[in-house]
This record gives structure tokens, C-alpha cells and sequence, in this order.
């Protein structure tokens, strides 16, 4: 069949493009049951004669205001893949509103071509069969489509193996195209049942760290970027393992040394949206599921300080339950208001670890999930066993090879300078956090942006900090020396005493002797 014959198949049989313009601005002026009546039956006798079928993706989703995520799909495949043959486009402010997102506008059809077969796509919308007086958004009434029209020979096709693809494509497309996001966990006070999307609020996602700006040695760098090119490009491997595709990284360290700015590097890398998990929100285990369900795939969630969030070490716990008669007597002594928290703060270590692995697996995948905490030690093993925290990443104090870095980003400088041996020689004596040496690298006015004025006081700086830490060092050992021999005079005193006992023992035995002696 010839395009021009399809062409006029599809506009006497399906309504396609002017057809259903003409009838858009028409439909208004004829009665209801005119109108519903007219539509039916010219619908009817067309599929009877059509060679055609037609699928139709409707905008709305499942959930009310919600729109339907095969549209969007849709939407995003024909964007970037169809647009191109479109006369007649639409133009809107993408993500972050400063892109702009062409996409083909309603009642304009597109051709597009699968496996040698010709498809036909186009836009359009109906009133809704609800009419509400009241309209809180424009466009309420309204409900929009896509419709593909093929050939009945091509159903299997179209339906196993086309709209998959579509769907396939369409998602990479929407993904690419997206705005970023950070999301924080709103208090359960200000969940909506209505909208289970509530429970998180968000804002675009703009941190500029990245692998590159990142201050730490090479090789530590290259083995983690590797670690999350490998988890990305895996999903065949988990499936065939038969795990979630998920990863567990532990970041430790003390203060400043980037374990946050090592969350948006990852990112960005991955190009995932960042979750940030505030557990001190969550008042119970119920709550921190619901939360992990409205997460979505490709993200990053996280929890920062985990061991300051939650008591989840087993020695504190094993602590508490020895303590339990001491507790019920402090409880009583506290407010009501004051057992009420306690009550509500219910998030437990089985929690928590059911919130990594049960429910990993039945939720998708593609999620990355993060903890940071400046004690290591302190955490429950189980919690950090491999499998559950798969990498252990530890961020530590700057080196040169971290210093370099920071050079780099903040005063361009790449080759080697003159000061360089001594920076070098001093940052592996002395322990200083990367903020604190970027700190020292940040000029604060444009005139000062010299190197070598920067690099002089980074060795003041670091002078400074060695010189600190060996005065706290010889304090330290003071102190413990003295405390080392408060010990023996406490030790001498111990002997002395049990001495002391023995002897006045002895003499009691002694006269005890005596005594027998003269009675016989
Ligand atoms: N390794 C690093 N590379 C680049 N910049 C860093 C690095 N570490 C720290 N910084 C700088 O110092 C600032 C503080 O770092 P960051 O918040 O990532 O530290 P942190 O380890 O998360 O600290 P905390 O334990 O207090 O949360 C950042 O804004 C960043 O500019
Ligand atoms: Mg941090």
C-alpha cells in the first residue's frame, strides 16, 4: 500500500491530525449526546473496515494529578526520536528551567520505522467525562493521548517487541534529560496519604564535585571510580547472580576530609539522584520502610553520621538491657512529654539492616546506598559486614597526592613548584584535613591569588599544626605518666595494707597459740 493511501486509510478511518483538529473546535457546539453518539458510531464503522489498529498511552496515571509514566515515556521517545520529521512542534522550559525541550505538538503526526515496518504516532486530548466546576489547574479537564496506529499484521510485533523498546528508549531519554535531585525526609507529621510522594521533598541537585576536583591519592581514586563503573554496567551480572543490584559503601574518617563531597562526586559520576536519609526524623521502623519505597531507581541514599542518628552499636545496647532496672527508675523521674520521644524513637538495628538487604531486593534496583560516620569503631559489625557495606572506604588526612589536586583546583597550578618538597615532607609529619588545607589554598581577594603566597602560609599552617600536635602529644604522655604513677602509689599502698593484714593475722594466730597453751 502506497504512503498517500495509508495517509488517507488513517485520516478517513482513525480521525488522525486535521480530521481531529476540525472535530476539537467543532465538538463544542454540538450537544452532548449528539456529540457522544456521532463519535461512537463513526468509531465503529471505521475499526470494522480498517486494516489498522491503534493503541492508545493516556496521560493520566493511576493516581489522581498523577501523570501516567508510559505517557512521559512515550513523550521523551518521540522527542528525541521522532521530532525531527514533525512540522509542527512545541517548545517548553525543561530541567532547571533553563533547557529548552522540543517535542512534537498535538494533532501533528509522525512517522516512525521498526523492524521495516511503518508506524504512525500522533498527540492529542479529550475532554474528560468528569467535568468539575471548580478547576484548580488549567488544563484539568482535559485529558491528553498518544496514539500509535499500525497494521493488524503487525500487533505481535508492535505489542512484544516495539512498545518494550519505546518504553526501553524512552526512559534513557528521560533520564538524560532530567533535572537532578537531592531529596531530605519530611517528618512524618506532614505525610499526605493522598500523595505517598510527601514523604520526601526535594530541590534540584547542583553540587559541582567530581572525581576531578576530588583531593585524594590517585590510586585510592582509580579503585573507587572502577568499583562504580563496574556496579553500573552490571545489571546482567547481579540478575545472573540472582542479587539486587545494589552496592553498600562505608565512608570513614575524621572531619573535613571529604566524605561528603565524595557523595556528590559519585553523583555526578553516575548521574543518580541523592536521597539524604535524616534518621533522627524517622520515628520507627514502619516509617523508615515507607520511606525506602518512594525512593526511586538510579539514586544514592544516604546516611550521614550513622553512628551519632541511631543507637546501634551491640555493646550499647547489651549495656542498656543490664541496665534495664536502672532505666525503669530514671523513667520515672522524667516528664511524660519526655517518655513520649522516647517512645516514638523507635528505629532498631534489625530495622535498619531489613531497610539494606529484605527490602533491596523486591524494590528494583539500581540504588547505592551510603554511610558516613567519624568512628568506625563504634558501629555494630553487623551493620558494615561485607554484603551489606560491600566497600569500606576510608578518607584520611591529605597527603601530596591530595595536595596536588587542591593545587590544581585552586590556583591552576600543574607543574611542580619550588616550595613543593617542603609541603610534602610536612603533610606526611603532619595530619591536616583537606578542608583545612583547601582553606589555606583559597585566597580571599583576587590581588592575593599568588601561589607562592598561598603555599607560604599552607607552611605556616602546617608548621603550626605539628608543632600543636607534639606539644598535645608530650601532654598526653605527662598526663599518663601520671596517672601511671598514681597507680603504683595506689598499688604500694594495696601491699602495704594486705602486708600490714597478714602480719596483724599472724600475730593473732600467735597469741591465739599462747592462750591454748595456758590453759592446758
Ligand atoms: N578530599 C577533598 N577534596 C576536595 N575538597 C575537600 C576534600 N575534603 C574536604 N574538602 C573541602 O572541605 C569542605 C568540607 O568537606 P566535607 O564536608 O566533604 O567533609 P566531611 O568529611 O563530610 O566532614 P564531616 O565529617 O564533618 O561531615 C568541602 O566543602 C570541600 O570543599
Ligand atoms: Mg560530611
Amino acid at each position: 500500500m502506497s504512503a498517500m493511501t495509508v495517509d488517507r486509510w488513517l485520516a478517513l478511518s482513525t480521525g488522525v491530525g486535521g480530521v481531529l483538529y476540525v472535530w476539537s473546535k467543532v465538538q463544542d457546539y454540538i450537544p452532548a449526546s449528539l456529540r457522544l453518539y456521532l463519535t461512537t458510531s463513526t468509531t465503529k464503522i471505521a475499526s470494522y473496515f480498517s486494516p489498522y489498529l491503534e493503541i492508545t498511552i493516556s496521560e493520566q496515571g493511576i493516581e489522581r494529578f498523577q501523570r501516567s509514566e508510559f505517557f512521559i515515556t512515550v513523550e521523551a521517545y518521540l522527542s528525541e526520536a521522532c521530532a525531527r520529521r514533525a512540522r509542527k512542534l512545541k517548545a517548553e522550559l525543561g530541567k532547571d528551567s533553563k533547557n529548552l525541550q522540543v517535542s512534537v505538538d498535538d494533532y501533528e503526526e509522525v512517522t516512525d520505522e521498526f523492524s521495516g515496518t511503518t508506524l504512525w504516532w500522533y498527540a492529542s486530548k479529550k475532554q474528560s467525562s468528569a467535568r468539575s466546576l471548580i478547576n484548580l489547574y488549567p488544563g484539568q479537564d482535559e485529558s491528553r493521548f498518544y496514539r500509535v496506529v499500525f497494521h493488524r499484521r503487525d500487533r505481535d510485533l508492535i505489542v512484544n517487541s516495539y512498545l518494550p523498546f519505546v518504553l526501553g528508549e524512552g526512559r534513557a531519554v528521560a533520564i538524560k534529560n532530567r533535572q537532578r535531585r537531592l531529596f531530605t525526609n519530611n517528618a512524618s507529621s506532614s505525610w499526605n496519604s493522598y500523595q505517598p510522594k510527601s514523604v520526601w521533598s526535594h530541590v534540584p541537585f547542583e553540587h559541582p564535585a567530581t572525581f576531578d576536583t576530588l583531593a585524594m591519592e590517585p590510586e585510592q581514586k582509580k579503585a573507587i571510580v572502577d568499583d562504580l563503573k563496574a556496579f553500573k554496567e552490571s545489571k546482567e551480572y547481579y540478575g545472573k547472580v540472582g542479587k539486587a543490584w545494589k552496592r553498600g559503601y562505608l565512608l570513614y574518617g575524621p572531619p573535613g576530609t571529604g566524605k561528603s563531597t565524595m557523595i556528590a562526586a559519585m553523583a555526578n559520576y553516575l548521574d543518580y539522584d541523592v536521597y539524604d536519609l535524616e534518621l533522627t526524623a524517622v520515628k520507627n521502623n514502619t516509617e523508615l520502610r515507607k520511606l525506602f519505597i518512594e525512593t526511586t531507581g538510579k539514586s544514592i541514599i544516604v546516611i550521614e553520621d550513622i553512628d551519632c542518628s541511631i543507637d546501634l552499636t551491640g555493646k550499647r545496647l547489651k549495656g542498656k538491657k543490664a541496665s534495664a532496672d536502672k532505666e525503669s527508675d530514671d523513667e520515672k523521674s522524667k516528664l511524660p512529654g519526655e517518655l513520649e520521644k522516647d517512645e516514638a524513637t523507635k528505629v532498631t538495628l534489625s530495622g535498619l539492616l531489613n531497610f539494606i538487604d529484605g527490602l533491596w531486593s523486591s524494590c528494583g534496583g539500581e540504588r547505592i546506598i551510603i554511610f558516613t560516620t567519624n568512628h568506625k569503631e563504634k558501629l555494630d559489625p553487623a551493620l558494615i559486614r561485607r554484603g551489606r557495606m560491600d566497600k569500606h572506604i576510608e578518607m584520611s588526612y591529605c597527603r601530596f597526592g591530595g595536595f596536588e589536586v587542591l593545587a590544581k583546583n585552586y590556583l591552576d597550578v600543574v607543574v611542580e613548584h619550588e616550595m613543593f618538597s617542603e609541603i610534602r615532607q610536612l603533610l606526611e609529619e603532619t595530619d591536616m584535613s583537606p578542608a583545612d588545607v583547601a582553606e589555606n589554598l583559597m585566597p580571599m581577594s583576587e590581588k592575593k591569588r599568588d601561589p607562592g603566597e598561598c603555599f607560604r602560609g599552607l607552611i605556616e599552617a602546617l608548621k603550626k599544626a605539628k608543632e600543636d600536635a607534639a606539644a598535645a602529644k608530650a601532654k598526653g604522655e605527662e598526663a599518663e605518666a601520671e596517672i601511671g604513677k598514681e597507680k603504683d602509689t595506689k598499688e604500694d599502698a594495696a601491699a602495704a595494707k594486705a602486708k600490714g593484714e597478714e602480719a596483724e593475722a599472724e600475730i593473732g594466730k600467735e597469741k591465739d597459740t599462747e592462750k591454748e597453751k595456758t590453759s592446758d
